[in-house]
């Protein structure tokens, strides 16, 4: 019989609709540490909403076009871009195939249902009046693909100093930097098609300040874009280049010499993985390009249920850019954007262009998938920037064995019997305060008392900070419960007790790995299921209406037989770590 969820968590869940995408990312070298950290938030938090019984997508993929690829191919010596990034996006799927990231699709702007996505919403733009051929000339960025204006340069003189552009001796032949990346900056003229970017100031604010203020989240990066909507004019956007400068992109519809600049080109990734812009707009069902080929019933229902979840690095395209090519376009906007810290390294942002970066690949393969995971997802927080220390790492890990690991040792001794406890208390397990009679002294009934009440609040509370993606916390609260249980065992001595008073206490402890087992799935999805298979919990009652004390009552039928091996093993830290930050 199909249990019931948690009170909190049944609020929100059943039939309900859950997308989450991860930016796609440039495959002009190998993915780093703070790639995984957003596909790892997108995948936790799909797998949650998984377990709330929601339906789910996750969508990551690769962003292949533009002069940063082309260039980078040529100096890798390719013959062509495509064969350049044949190459390199194999990388970002192998991390996610290593990180046991859970896509429904890998994205490829180079895909052909892609290209159709990205000329239908231009031609849907350029009917309704939004775009338009000029002339730009200004601050053009290679690295970051992108004008500034002026009052973002700066010139660099030689001694390091920096000048602004309003000081009146300024060198135009001089190298010239923005304040925003610090990437160099060059002056640079031609024809483009523009976006009519300044059209949608106003709108941007009302959709912020008034219609939605649940559009960005967390709500301290929707007051930085709204300040910023507030202290900067929007300007219209160039959004082609000439194929004379840049052949490696899809073209401009009607205009062969022209090809559509990346960000309206990438941006769209997020329609074509839901099956393209004409299914968004007739909400029809279409044949997806996912794993297995499924047909996505209600696309657009898909889309309101939609969340981006970017690195703060590229919020201004997807909060400013992005909403206002969809309201220009005549397209529903998606439900949210979740805009992330960066993982730092010396200081600034880990990146692929300064080669600061940690290999995500060679830690997973030393550690394992699932440590590197917990370690990811505990120490770093939505709102603020992580330093990844791989001496922490290896004390994650350890702790994994010593904690969790220990305290399902203790349980598995062949002095208990685990399928006889549970039977014997799982159907009585609500009358927690008859139950704690079976304790002799005080503290441990209050021991008890406390590790049933912590058991009960955990999905929910678990589940408030899955929801703000705030998995710090979130972990935060198994770590709390596992120690307490280990100190319950601890104290309470099972090993010199018997009869039911001994039952009791390995009921309970064993409760506490099976619960903090399933609610975990999300965060460690191997290790978890290693952890309910050693204590024999059946398949289908792994779900998260199964995570209450007592909700299992029929388990461990094998568990404390002599020579079954422990789920995670300690293992050395890896020679020459990789301590980045000094
Ligand atoms: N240091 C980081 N910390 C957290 N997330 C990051 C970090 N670097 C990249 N990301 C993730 O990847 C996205 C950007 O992808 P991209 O491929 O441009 O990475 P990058 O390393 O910044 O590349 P490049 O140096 O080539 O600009 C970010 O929005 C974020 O989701």
């Amino acid at each position: 019989m199909k249990q019931a969820l948690p009170r909190a968590c049944n609020a929100l869940a059943k039939n309900q609709l859950y997308h989450i995408t991860t930016p796609i990312f440039y495959p002009n070298a190998k993915p780093h540490l703070g790639h995984l950290y957003s596909s790892l938030l997108c995948d936790a938090s799909k797998r949650w909403h998984g377990l709330l019984d929601q339906k789910t997508l996750l969508t990551t993929g690769t962003d292949e076009h533009g002069l940063k690829i082309q260039t980078a191919s040529e100096k890798n010596g390719y013959k062509t871009p495509m064969q350049f990034v044949d190459t390199l996006y194999r990388d970002f799927v192998k991390l996610d195939e290593m990180a046991q990231i859970d896509y429904t699709r890998f994205i490829r702007t180079t895909d052909d249902d892609h290209a159709k996505s990205v000329q239908d919403l231009w031609k849907r733009c350029w009917d309704r009046g939004y775009i338009y051929k000029g002339e730009h000339q200004g601050w053009y960025s290679i690295s970051d693909e992108c004008f500034y204006p002026d009052s973002k340069v700066v010139q660099i003189k030689e001694d390091g100093s920096e000048l602004s552009l309003s000081d009146l001796d300024i060198d135009r032949d001089a190298k010239f930097i923005n304040t925003e990346t610090r990437n160099e900056v060059v002056y640079h003229s031609e024809t483009n098609y523009f976006f009519k970017l300044s059209a949608f100031q106003d709108r941007l604010t009302s959709l912020l300040e008034v219609e939605n203020p649940q559009f960005i989240y967390p709500p301290s990066r929707r007051d930085q874009i709204i300040n910023e909507l507030r202290e900067f004019k929007l300007r219209d956007l160039s959004i082609s280049r000439p194929c004379s400068r840049i052949k490696w992109g899809i073209d401009v519809p009607q205009d062969p010499t022209q090809k559509i600049y990346v960000w309206f080109d990438a941006l769209c990734n997020y329609i074509t993985s839901i099956g393209g812009l004409e299914a968004v707009i007739s909400n029809t069902p279409v044949r997806l390009k996912h794993k297995g080929y499924t047909t996505l019933q209600n696309p657009r229902d898909w889309w309101g249920s939609t969340s981006h979840l970017i690195g703060k690095d590229i919020s201004k395209f997807h909060t400013i850019y992005w909403p206002s090519f969809l309201m220009a376009a005549g397209l529903p906007l998606p439900k949210q954007i979740i805009i992330h810290g960066h993982w730092l390294s010396g200081g600034t942002k880990m990146s692929k262009s300064v080669g600061n970066v940690v290999d995500p690949i060679d830690i997973i393969s030393h550690y394992g998938c699932d440590p590197v995971r917990w370690y990811i997802l505990e120490n770093s927080h939505i709102e603020a920037d992580g330093d990844f220390r791989e001496e922490r790492l290896h004390a994650t890990r350890e702790q994994l064995v010593s904690k969790w690991g220990n305290l399902l040792n203790r349980c598995c001794g062949n002095k208990f019997n685990i399928s006889r406890a549970v039977e014997t208390f799982a159907v009585n397990s609500k009358n927690s305060e008859e139950l704690s009679h079976n304790f002799q002294d005080q503290q441990t009934k209050t021991s008890y008392l406390n590790l049933v009440t912590l058991l009960g609040a955990l999905p929910e509370s678990f589940n408030k900070h899955m929801l703000k993606l705030d998995t710090r916390s979130a972990l935060k609260l198994l770590w709390e419960i596992i120690g307490e249980a280990n100190a319950f065992v601890q104290n309470t001595t099972p090993w010199l007790k018997s009869g039911k008073e001994q039952d009791l206490v390995i009921f309970t402890a064993v409760e506490v790995v099976r619960i903090t087992a399933i609610i975990s799935q999300p965060i460690i999805p191997a290790l978890s299921g290693d952890l309910l298979d050693r204590i024999d919990v059946s398949r289908n009652k792994r779900s998260l209406s199964h995570a209450l004390l007592g909700l299992d009552a029929a388990y461990g039928a094998e568990a404390n037989k002599k020579g079954r091996s422990v789920p995670i093993k300690r293992i050395p830290p890896r020679i020459g770590m990789s301590s980045i930050i000094p």
